[in-house]
């Protein structure tokens, strides 16, 4: 038998950090939501007992380190499962690049293999399995759009953003989440109000969306990579609405609510960077059933 999963990424419209816990991961508050750039996630029974990574992608890793091998290892533990999987990802997410790539792999492969293997598990079965994997796994299982809390494992389902499009760029450089949250310096945070974020797009107020986009993580990765910021003032200059570090980086996202405007900012930014999309947000819950 064979599963196929869509795995997309997402961005985060807000990023706040509120401290650092005595388990070395940070508080964090943010509003992450579903763009329509995905991977594909093959999953096929095999006669013997071992998962097998099938990528060909040389920077995605095809053993253990992979977050997907994981996923299926995890359910493998718990359940006691003795079948085999292979796992082939068809990558379209940039690697390393603050759009949870390998998270939705691996929640991917979380739900896939759910349905493979006939587990029964429930959504939020699913996502508190995906929390021991990584932060980003939780809200991948369900995709949509959500208030994280927590770690980022703690997810709140809230209303979609109105609709637009979004473009993206990524560096060449790829970026160590770990390293941008260790160079975090929490007292001198400009806190974004992630709150008033949430009552904009519950309004569906794009200009007011625009308005409060924030991270609190750009400044640490602005500040390794001079290039980010180099990319963001582009993407301004070209006439996005709106343009702002994804998660830790260092992809770059501007939104654009009128379609008419897209081939300005996405041809101006491919002058001088490799890897740019424009694609929707697919922030409406249920879009992975
Ligand atoms: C930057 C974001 O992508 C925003 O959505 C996430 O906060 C990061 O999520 P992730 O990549 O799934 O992160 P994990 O794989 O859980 O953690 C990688 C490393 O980032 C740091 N980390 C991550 C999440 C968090 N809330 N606090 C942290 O300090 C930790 O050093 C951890 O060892
Ligand atoms: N399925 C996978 N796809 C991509 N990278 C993976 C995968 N599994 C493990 N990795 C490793 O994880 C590292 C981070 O890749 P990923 O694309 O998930 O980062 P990211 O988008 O910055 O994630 P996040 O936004 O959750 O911090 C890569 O350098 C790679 O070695």
């Amino acid at each position: 038998m064979r599963v196929l999963e869509k795995a997309p990424a997402k961005i985060n419209l807000s990023l706040d950090v509120l401290r650092k816990r005595d388990d070395g991961f940070h508080e964090v508050k943010m509003i992450m939501t579903t763009i329509d750039l995905a991977d594909r996630v093959e999953l096929m029974e095999l006669p013997f007992n071992e998962i097998r990574i099938v990528s060909h992608n040389r920077f995605v890793p095809d053993d253990q380190r992979n977050l997907a091998y994981q996923a299926a290892k995890l359910l493998k533990d718990r359940f006691q499962i003795k079948k085999g999987v292979s796992i082939s990802i068809t990558k379209t997410i940039p690697v390393a690049a603050g759009l949870a790539g390998g998270s939705s792999d691996a929640a991917a492969t979380l739900r896939g293999l759910n349905r493979l293997w006939k587990l029964g598990l429930t959504s939020d079965e699913l996502a508190e399995l995906g929390t021991e994997i990584g932060s980003d796994v939780a809200f991948c299982v369900y995709g949509g759009t959500a208030l994280a809390t927590g770690r980022g494992e703690i997810i709140k389902h809230i209303s979609p953003p109105p609709h637009c499009w979004v473009v993206l760029a990524k560096p060449t450089i790829g970026v160590s989440t770990a390293d941008v949250y260790r160079n975090l310096r929490i007292n001198s945070i400009n806190h974004p109000d992630v709150d008033g974020m949430v009552d904009a797009i519950y309004n569906g107020d794009y200009t007011e969306i625009c308005h409060l986009m924030g991270n609190v993580l750009e400044s640490v990765t602005l500040h390794m990579y001079p290039e980010v910021a180099n990319i963001k003032e582009q993407m301004k200059r070209f006439g996005a609405d709106a343009v702002l570090m994804s998660g830790s980086g260092p992809t770059v996202f501007g939104l654009v609510q009128y379609e008419s405007r897209l081939p300005r900012v996405y041809n101006g930014l491919r002058g001088f960077c490799d890897q740019v999309y424009a694609v929707r947000m697919l922030g409406e819950r249920n879009i992975l059933d």
